[in-house]
């Protein structure tokens, strides 16, 4: 995750509408950006995020609302006089020219003296370390290279603000981690601003300082990826990132410094006082890995359950079980595998006893 930045507006995004005739695609969102961010817009196909990023690049004009930058409007700025650049999923490197000609590709375009492009170009090649292949085409070079190329590339021209459209979507999973973290680093190392666009809710959470989740145009939540992660504001945000039990049930105790809400299966009891009335219908979501597996019944009768395991998965460093309770509901209970042996490790079939503390809760009323 990038370091968070002190607060500032150096993007201001301020009530911007975008309708493609009667279909609203960006709908009246305004955000702060300070310098030296690194902000993603997450969400799912067709949720706005491309047409938004759209709109800062130059290529849409909002139907309403302004886009600040840097104390300056964007209004009626075209593409190439903004002093923002875009790097997209293709990467878009001219197939025939060499590494180094293809960073030196804007700068040359743009008329810049030959030493200057010379000295850029030999620059973005040391910050990507590429400078050993600086000869070879695109063809010649790992996914992860060219990837390099691309933002190199893209930073050759020093923009203001940076502009990531899927960025590392055509990589697979293993260097897409390792090229996540090389990314922010080389971001953080030139302090450009960056607002990235992505539907793979990891890579926003490694790469971001704070996230946007955005549904049907809208922001539901603005925050960083722990805050997200941790106190989601509604269901759709809870269920979007990560894994969640989403429970229905009533607030049946109302006080200042504690809460019992009665579900299907058991009763939860809150350690601090929530937002809402006696007799209210409310979700909870706990996540999986707030949740402890037991032989035995534990003490108390609040923020346990029993119930039977009907799923298991494997994944090394944890397992995810599905637990069948009484009503027939399912309960996704994370245990960390911490030791090797595996003996007395629930299996399918056993009886089991899930339990979590009154902090583990988080009450959604939306
Ligand atoms: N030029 C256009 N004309 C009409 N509708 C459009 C246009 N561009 C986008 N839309 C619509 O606006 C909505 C948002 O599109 P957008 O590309 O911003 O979504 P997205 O979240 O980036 O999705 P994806 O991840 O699939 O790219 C979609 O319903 C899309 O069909």
């Amino acid at each position: 995750m990038a370091k968070p930045q002190a607060d500032g507006a150096f993007l201001r995004i301020d009530s911007v509408v975008k309708e493609f005739g009667d279909f609203r695609a960006v709908d009246q969102v305004s955000l702060d950006i300070a310098k030296g961010e690194i902000f993603a817009l997450l969400g799912s196909s067709g949720c706005g995020k491309s047409t938004l990023l759209r709109m800062l690049a130059g290529f849409e004009t909002p139907t309403s609302g302004r886009i600040i930058l840097n104390g300056q409007d964007l209004a009626g700025k075209p593409p190439y006089e903004r002093p923002v650049n875009m790097m997209f999923q293709s990467y878009a490197l001219f197939p025939h020219m060499t590494v180094a000609d293809n960073i030196a590709f804007g700068l040359r375009r743009d008329g810049l003296p030959k030493a200057e492009i010379a000295q850029r170009v030999e620059e973005m090649l040391r910050l990507v370390q590429l400078t050993k292949l600086a000869a070879r085409k695109p063809h010649q070079l790992s996914g992860g290279q060219q990837q390099r190329v691309a933002l190199a590339r893209s930073l050759a021209k020093r923009p203001q603000l940076l502009l990531l459209d899927e960025p590392l979507g055509a990589l697979d999973k293993k260097l897409r981690e390792a090229t996540q973290i090389e990314l922010v680093n080389i971001i953080e190392q030139v302090g450009v601003t960056c607002v990235m666009v992505t539907h793979d809710q990891e890579e926003a959470m490694t790469m971001a300082s704070r996230i946007a989740v955005m549904s049907e145009g809208r922001f539901l939540q603005v925050g960083s990826p722990a805050d997200i992660y941790e106190t989601p504001t509604t269901r759709f945000v809870a269920d979007f990132i990560g894994n969640v039990n989403l429970t229905d049930g009533r607030i049946v105790v109302d006080e200042a410094d504690h809460v019992q809400i009665e579900c299907a299966d058991f009763m939860h009891h809150i350690g601090h006082g929530i937002t809402g009335y006696l007799g209210q219908q409310v979700t909870v979501a706990v996540r999986p890995e707030k949740i402890s597996l037991s032989a035995e019944q534990p003490a108390g009768r609040f923020n346990q359950v029993p119930g039977t395991v009907k799923e298991m998965s494997y994944f090394g460093d944890t397992t995810l079980y599905h637990l069948e309770l009484a009503s027939g509901a399912r309960l996704k209970v994370t245990v960390e595998n911490d030791s090797r042996d595996r003996s007395n490790a629930p299996t399918w079939g056993d009886r089991v006893w899930a339990h979590w503390q009154p902090n583990a809760q988080v009450v959604l009323t939306q």
